[in-house]
């Protein structure tokens, strides 16, 4: 799907709870993308780790590829790995509409960005809980959406961290709804009208869905509608 497009889509109410597969079944990966699919998702979060960047290894190219092949949902993929630059383009011939990449991982984010943007991608900066927004001030030009992280990356079913909360605000205030928002790490039903509250249009939710009893269509109802509480 055109750039363009997705943005406009994505910015629609109410906000957006994009399942992390990093949860999921990966024996049955496309009965679990067909599921949340047919359960109300909007859009795939899908984590890239390269035991680098960060002390896990997920996956890379092939599973976003055969993600892309069940779906026509827009494909959010999370590159938690030590060298972007050198992986942008593999993740988007392999689908990826949106393109997030780590500021701690490049000492200048604003090439790649523009590169993402000039394959026809959505391109999107993350910040770990320690770095601040200053860090990023430059390369905000040129993002379609920024990522606050609320747990260090590299693992699910973390503990919420809500110094993610007073970036968006800040960054909300800077930049109003031109730019995107989105959270990850310890969204659920306790945390997600903060985190909308705070500017989040975009909510990545692993184990509150994946490890959770309820159907999928419950958990993504329920949080999108106490996401939806938060902008209220
Ligand atoms: O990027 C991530 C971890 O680094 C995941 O997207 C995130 O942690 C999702 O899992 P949960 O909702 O269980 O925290
Ligand atoms: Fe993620």
């Amino acid at each position: 799907m055109p750039r363009r497009r997705i943005l406009d889509e994505l910015r629609n109410p109410p906000p957006v709870v994009l399942p992390s597969l990093l949860l999921c079944d990966f024996g049955n990966l496309a009965a679990e993308v067909r599921a949340v699919e047919a359960a109300g998702a909007r859009a795939l979060h899908l984590d890239v780790m390269d035991g680098n960047f960060v002390p896990n290894i997920t996956y890379g190219m092939p599973i976003v590829a055969a993600v892309r092949r069940v779906t026509d949902l827009p494909i959010d993929v999370h590159m938690m790995v030590a060298k972007p630059a050198a992986f942008v383009d593999e993740i988007i011939d392999a689908g990826a509409d949106i393109v997030t990449i780590h500021a701690e991982a490049t000492d200048d984010p604003r090439p790649i960005l523009e590169h993402v943007r000039s394959r026809g991608a959505c391109a999107s900066l993350a910040i770990n809980p320690p770095t601040p927004i200053e860090a990023i001030a430059d390369a905000l030009p040129l993002c379609d959406m920024v990522l606050c992280m609320s747990v260090m990356p590299g693992f699910g079913a973390q503990e919420f961290e809500s110094v993610a909360l007073d970036k968006l605000r800040a960054l909300k205030s800077l930049r109003g709804d031109s730019l995107l928002l989105e959270i990850d790490g310890g969204v659920n039903a306790q945390t997600v009208a903060q985190c909308t509250a705070a500017g989040a249009q975009m909510l990545v939710v692993g184990s509150a869905i994946f490890k959770s009893q309820k159907p999928y269509a419950e958990s993504l109802a329920e949080l999108t509608r106490l996401a939806a509480t938060g902008t209220q």
